[in-house]
C-alpha cells in the first residue's frame, strides 16, 4: 500500500466514524466485523445479515463502498477491526502481512481465518498457525473454510450442514460456534490450532474413497474389453477374413459391463466375509483387522456402487439391442429370405420359455441390484431396523462395521 493510500485510508475512517454511531448501536457480540470485500466478505456478509447480525466491513478503499448491495458499513482496517470481538479474515493468505501493523487493534479479539489453498503443502505451516504468528495478541480459529461463497449465500443445506472448527482458545471457538449455530450451520469443534492444516485439506481432497474402486473398475474394464476384442473381432478377421469390428460400439461393451459389474459386486461382499472369518478364527470381535482389510471394507460402498452403475449401463445397451442398424438388417434378410424361398417357420415354445425365463431372471436380477443399492443410502439405512437391514443385504455381517 503506499503513503498516500494509508493516509487516503486513515482519512476514510475519520470520515465514517460519525456513521458508525448513526446506525442502531448493537451489543458487540451481536456485530461482526469482516475484512476483505471480495466475494466470500460479501456472502458471509449476506449470510450474517439474516439473522440480525450488524456487519462492519474492514477495507483498503473504504471509499469505493458503494459495491456493496446493502450499504453495509466499510471502514478502514484498523476502525473495523475496533468495532467487533469477532473478526473474519476474508483475505487470501498471501495478503496476510498487512496485519502486522494492525496487531494492537486486534488484541483479545477472535480472529476467524477462512482461507484455502490451492493445493496440499502449498506452505510450511498451516495458514490458520501462520496468522496467529503474526497477531500473536489475538484468537485465531480456524473455520468455515469447507464452504465455497455460493454456498454461504445461498444457506445452509442437507449436504452442506456440517462447517469444521478448531484453536486453541475455548472461549473464542465457543464464540464463533454460537455464530455458526445462529446462520444454521452445525459446527464441529476438531481440536487445536494444529488440527488446521488437516482442516486446510479437507476442500482439496478428490474422491479418496472412490480413488481405488474407480481404478479398479477402470483397469477391470479395460482388460475384459481387450481380450474380448482379441477373442472376438481379432480372431473372426484373422481366421476368417472378416470385418465385425462395428461389434465394438455395443456387444462388446455390452459384453464388458455384466462381467465387470459382477466382480465388482463380489468385491463388495468379499470383505464383510473374510473379516467374519477373521473374527471367528481369532475368536473375538474387538481387534482391529489388518490395514488392507480395514481399507477394503471402507470402500465397500463404493464398490456397490460401481458395480450397479455397470449393471445399469448393461440394461441399457441390452435395450437398445432392437433398434440396431445390423440387428434390423438380419431380421429383415431373414423375412426376405423365407419369403423368397416361399418357406415357413414354426413357432418354438421352447425357445419362447427359454428366451423370457432368461430376460425375466435378468430384470429380476436387476431389480434385487437396485434394492442392494437403495438400501445402502444412509438415509433409508436409518429408517431401517437392524434386522430389516442384515436380511436385505444378506451378505453384510453387522459386527464388520465396528471397525468403519
Ligand atoms: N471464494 C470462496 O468460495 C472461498 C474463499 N475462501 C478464502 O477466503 C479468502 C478470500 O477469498 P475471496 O473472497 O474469494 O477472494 P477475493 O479475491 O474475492 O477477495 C479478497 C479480498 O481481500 C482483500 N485484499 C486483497 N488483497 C489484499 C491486500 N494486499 N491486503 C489487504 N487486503 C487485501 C480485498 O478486499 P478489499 O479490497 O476490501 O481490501 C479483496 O476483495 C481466501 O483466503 C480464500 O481462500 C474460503 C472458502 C471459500
Ligand atoms: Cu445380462
Amino acid at each position: 500500500m503506499t503513503g498516500q493510500e494509508r493516509s487516503e485510508e486513515k482519512s476514510e475512517c475519520v470520515s465514517l466514524s460519525p456513521m458508525m454511531e448513526a446506525v442502531p448501536a448493537l451489543p458487540e457480540s451481536e456485530r461482526v466485523c469482516v475484512i476483505g470485500t471480495g466475494d466470500l466478505g460479501r456472502s458471509l456478509c449476506l449470510r450474517l445479515l439474516h439473522p440480525g447480525y450488524g456487519v462492519v466491513f474492514g477495507s483498503r478503499r473504504p471509499h469505493s463502498s458503494s459495491r456493496l448491495p446493502h450499504g453495509e458499513q466499510v471502514l478502514g482496517h484498523a476502525a473495523a477491526a475496533q468495532s467487533a470481538h469477532l473478526i473474519f479474515i476474508a483475505v487470501q493468505r498471501e495478503h496476510y502481512d498487512f496485519l502486522v501493523p494492525l496487531a494492537n487493534q486486534f488484541k483479545g479479539k477472535v480472529l476467524v481465518d477462512l482461507s484455502k489453498n490451492l493445493r496440499k503443502n502449498q506452505y510450511p505451516e498451516a495458514n490458520a498457525e501462520y496468522l496467529q504468528s503474526l497477531v500473536p495478541g489475538a484468537e485465531v480459529v480456524k473455520g468455515f473454510n469447507t464452504l465455497s461463497a455460493w454456498s454461504l449465500q445461498n444457506g445452509p443445506s442437507d449436504a452442506n450442514r456440517q462447517v469444521y472448527i478448531c484453536g486453541e482458545s475455548v472461549e473464542a471457538k465457543q464464540a464463533v460456534i454460537a455464530v455458526a449455530t445462529k446462520l444454521g450451520f452445525s459446527a464441529l469443534d476438531r481440536g487445536s490450532i494444529s488440527v488446521a492444516r488437516e482442516l486446510e485439506d479437507f476442500p482439496l481432497q478428490l474422491f479418496p474413497q472412490w480413488r481405488h474402486p474407480l481404478r479398479i473398475a477402470i483397469g477391470l474394464s479395460a482388460a475384459f474389453f481387450f481380450y474380448l476384442l482379441i477373442r472376438y473381432v481379432i480372431y473372426a478377421y484373422v481366421t476368417q477374413g472378416k470385418d465385425i469390428s462395428f461389434r465394438i460400439m455395443v456387444s462388446l461393451a455390452n459384453q464388458v459391463c455384466p462381467i465387470v459389474s459382477l466382480i465388482m459386486l463380489s468385491l463388495c461382499y468379499l470383505p464383510g466375509v473374510l473379516a467374519s472369518f477373521l473374527q471367528l478364527y481369532r475368536g473375538t470381535k474387538y481387534r482391529r483387522f489388518p490395514n488392507w482389510l480395514d481399507r477394503w471394507m471402507l470402500c465397500r460402498k463404493q464398490l456397490g456402487l460401481l458395480s450397479l452403475g455397470f449393471a445399469f449401463l448393461h440394461v441399457l445397451y441390452t435395450l437398445i439391442i432392437p433398434i440396431r442398424y445390423s440387428v434390423m438388417f438380419w431380421v429383415t434378410e431373414h423375412t426376405v429370405s423365407l419369403i423368397r424361398e416361399n418357406r415357413t417357420t414354426m413357432f418354438d415354445t421352447t425357445t419362447a420359455w427359454h428366451d423370457d425365463s432368461y430376460l425375466s431372471l435378468g430384470i429380476l436380477g436387476f431389480g434385487l441390484y437396485v434394492l442392494l443399492g437403495i438400501t445402502s443410502l444412509p438415509s433409508v439405512i436409518n429408517s431401517l431396523s437392524w434386522r430389516e437391514f442384515s436380511f436385505v443385504q444378506v451378505g453384510s455381517p453387522g459386527p464388520v462395521t465396528l471397525n468403519a
